[in-house]
């Protein structure tokens, strides 16, 4: 039996939460039959099926709000994560840590009001866990956002980048959401990744950003994710902007990675909460708190964004 150790935690705002980990987490993979346990809790209590899911990131899951993407859900059904069985717990701000079932513009979804981080103490097959269950519930349509560092120079900050490829820097190091033994009814052992984000949704978003007026602030990019929580030092983005990288974060890359290990179809766009200082003589300092209010400003535009994306899956691509 793996020990179980307590773990004191903090959300980013001192706040201290506690949370049980396992000390050999490997070990304690969760299975898929413990995975149809999590879906079914979950469908015994939900009467319609969402085709899309969709995972918010930093400040960008303030959408409970006034104004905001949940503000316009309707039906909503709530669940907080401590009480989704198999589910870990959301310990950063900003992450409210709820799942989301509703209808946006009439089309049901599912909606990640928090998402798990390999910072938080989580394995990263763990952080994407939540994945596998939305599939299990019968979502073919995942839209990953998240909260990024710009380190593209032609980026400001609160623009949106499209995700078009990833590097993924953590699975350069052996570690990767699909290791240990493959289970057959997720996907296959060796799944492609050159095709990770889907080129169609893509252009779709694209002309949705020219319907709505916001092209300038709409770019295309090379995502990658690091284990954070430290923001990055000057020779590590100086390192990535070399490699290709337009936008760095932490978090996505495991997510995507699981999605298409089960055949899922991914748009990912990341909001640029801050450009990346590559220079020493620059003394503005990255911080948590302004990434949630670039989140929080840019809410709105966020949110008629993902309505229509969500609006033109549903017409066009979902069966
Ligand atoms: O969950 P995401 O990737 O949007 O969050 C980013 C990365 C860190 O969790 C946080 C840093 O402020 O924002
Ligand atoms: N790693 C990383 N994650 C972020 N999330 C928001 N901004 C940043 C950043 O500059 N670096």
């Amino acid at each position: 039996m793996p020990e179980i150790i307590k773990t004191n935690l903090t959300n980013g705002n001192g706040v201290q939460k506690q949370r049980s980990t396992s000390f050999n987490e490997e070990e304690n993979k969760i299975s898929y039959e413990s995975l149809q346990e999590t879906s079914k809790y979950l469908t015994d209590r939900v009467k319609f099926t969402p085709k899309i899911g969709i995972i918010c990131g930093s400040g960008m899951g303030g959408y409970w709000k006034a104004g905001s993407l949940a503000d316009a859900l309707e039906d909503k059904i709530e669940f907080p994560y401590e009480d989704i069985p198999h589910f870990p717990r959301s310990t950063v701000e900003g992450h409210v840590g709820k799942l989301v079932f509703g209808h946006l513009s009439g089309v049901p979804i599912v909606c990640m009001q928090g998402r798990f981080h390999y910072y938080e103490g989580y394995p990263l097959w763990k952080c994407a866990m939540p994945v596998r269950v939305m599939k299990l519930i019968g979502v073919d349509y995942l839209i990953a956002t998240n909260a990024a560092g710009g380190l593209n120079p032609t980026y400001n900050i609160g623009d949106i980048m499209l995700v078009k490829d990833h590097i993924n820097l953590m699975g350069f190091a052996g570690n990767n959401p699909l290791q240990g033994p493959n289970d057959d009814r997720f996907g296959i052992r060796f799944p492609p990744m050159n095709q990770a984000y889907d080129r169609q949704l893509m252009k779709d978003a694209l002309q949705v950003a020219k319907d709505m007026g916001i092209s300038d602030i709409v770019h295309e990019g090379v995502y990658t994710c690091l284990g954070g929580p430290n923001f990055e030092t000057v020779a590590e983005l100086k390192m990535l902007k070399m490699l290709g990288v337009d936008a760095v974060g932490m978090s996505t890359v495991h997510e995507v990675i699981t999605a298409r290990h089960c055949q899922m179809t991914v748009f990912t766009f990341s909001l640029i909460t801050n450009c990346c200082v590559t220079d020493y003589d620059t003394y503005e300092l990255p911080n948590h708190e302004e990434v949630m209010d670039v989140g929080k400003m840019r809410q709105g535009i966020l949110k008629d964004f993902v309505k229509t994306v969500v609006l033109n899956i549903s017409k066009k691509y979902v069966k």
